[in-house]
């Protein structure tokens, strides 16, 4: 079952009443970024290539199309008993632009990141709300201990 957005909302800090979806809660830009150097996925780990801040301009982002890394600004707790999935806002969807995504762990904090496919140029501005986190009710073995824990988290 997955939760309403009221309850999403004890879990994102902070929140707007306005980010408060009937089925989530949306999260905003914080950053846009650009992969310069190639990462790697081994058996052994992994390494994250060298990613660099897109500039604003009165802050707002152009973005021509490609693929960035975009930072949320809101801290997610994903609760115990419970797992985490990340969609588009249906606006930018519809601005021919995407929002992959990957799970959201039971046990993790941060401040997350998605790739946003951009297929034709789109302006976004810092602050705005680009995606949409919902919860659901999920069994669990352990919670999450992994290397993202506590991500860009103060
Ligand atoms: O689109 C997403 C999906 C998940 N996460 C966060 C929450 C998740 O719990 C954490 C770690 O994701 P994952 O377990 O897939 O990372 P990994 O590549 O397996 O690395 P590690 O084993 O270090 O956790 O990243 C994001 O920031 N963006």
């Amino acid at each position: 079952m997955y939760e309403s957005g009221a309850f999403v909302a004890e879990h994102v800090e902070p929140v707007t009443k306005a980010q408060v979806q009937p089925n989530g809660v949306d999260l905003t830009v914080e950053a846009v970024l650009e992969q310069r150097q190639p990462g790697r996925i081994g058996t052994d780990g992994k390494t994250i290539g060298d990613r660099q801040p897109v500039a604003t301009e009165a802050e707002t982002f152009t973005l021509s199309p490609g693929g960035y890394i975009l930072q949320y600004a809101e801290t997610i707790s994903i609760p115990e008993d419970h797992v985490g999935f990340l969609y588009p806002r249906s606006s930018l969807m519809r601005n021919s632009c995407m929002l992959n995504t990957a799970v959201w762990d039971a046990g993790y904090t941060g401040k997350g990141e998605g790739l946003l496919q951009v297929h034709h140029e789109v302006e976004l501005e810092r602050g705005a709300r680009v995606a949409q986190l919902v919860l659901a009710d999920a069994e669990h073995a352990d919670t999450y201990e992994g290397s993202y824990q506590g991500e860009r988290v103060e």
